[in-house]
């Protein structure tokens, strides 16, 4: 396995685990919220092969996912890696499991937006997941209370540290939740597919 270059023992650092298809600016807006609350070296974007929860069939190319994401990740302590290809896991659960040595050796912290949190009780061996590492929640237009009422919420109630001790949370001993209200950001990636599959449909009727 070839750790992203920039990582030495005891750095604080974020996993930003996606789907990335394709990346977009709220995922940046995201990336560099985590990056300043937390008081991160870096942040890992792991551009994930397949969601296990969703359809193959809409994703573009891995190659092509992971270079737009180099390009919409551009900065110093952002570095953009197939880890989870290399790896050869397709569950975050079975991921993280293989990084348990690495995640070791740093201060290390998931960060995910408040949808995924409020859907993390249907990942795969979900509860192994707030069990290896601390998660951070970054607020998502709609999911606010959807996060904060679910299951994994209500499951890991009394491990929620306050926004404010947010920087505690890389390297916290898991389980460990913190939510992070940030200005919310619109985009997503199935609004850019979409956008895209009309725009498409319109040039097919002109020709
Ligand atoms: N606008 C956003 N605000 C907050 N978090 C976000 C936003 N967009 C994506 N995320 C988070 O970034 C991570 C990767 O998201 P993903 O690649 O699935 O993008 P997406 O826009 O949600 O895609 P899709 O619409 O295809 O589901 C997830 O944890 C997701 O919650
Ligand atoms: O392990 C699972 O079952 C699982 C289910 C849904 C999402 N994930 C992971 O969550 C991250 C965000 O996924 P996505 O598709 O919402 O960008 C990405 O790293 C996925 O591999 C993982």
């Amino acid at each position: 396995m070839i750790l992203p270059p920039p990582f030495g023992a005891g750095q604080r650092i974020g996993l930003f685990g996606g789907s990335f298809n394709p990346a977009h600016s709220g995922h940046r807006a995201v990336a560099l919220y985590a990056l300043k609350r937390l008081a991160l070296d870096w942040v890992w974007w792991l551009v994930s092969p397949q969601n296990p929860l969703k359809d193959a069939g809409d994703y573009r190319d891995y190659d092509e996912r992971l270079k737009i994401t180099r390009l919409v990740a551009r900065h110093p302590r952002f570095v953009v890696t197939d880890l989870e290809e290399q790896l050869g896991t397709r569950t975050t659960a079975a991921t993280l499991a293989a990084l348990t040595p690495v995640l070791r050796r740093g201060r290390f912290v998931w960060i995910m937006g408040a949808d995924s949190f409020a859907n993390l009780h249907h990942w795969n061996d979900w509860t192994d997941i707030p069990e290896a590492i601390p998660l951070a929640i970054l607020a998502r237009p709609g999911f606010a209370m959807r996060a904060l009422e679910s299951p994994a919420a209500l499951r890991y109630e009394s491990r929620r540290i306050a926004t404010e001790e947010a920087r505690e949370l890389p390297g916290a001993p898991p389980p460990a939740w913190c939510f992070i209200p940030m200005p919310l950001r619109s985009e997503s990636s199935t609004a850019i597919r979409e956008r895209a599959k009309k725009r498409k449909q319109i040039v097919m009727t002109a020709s």
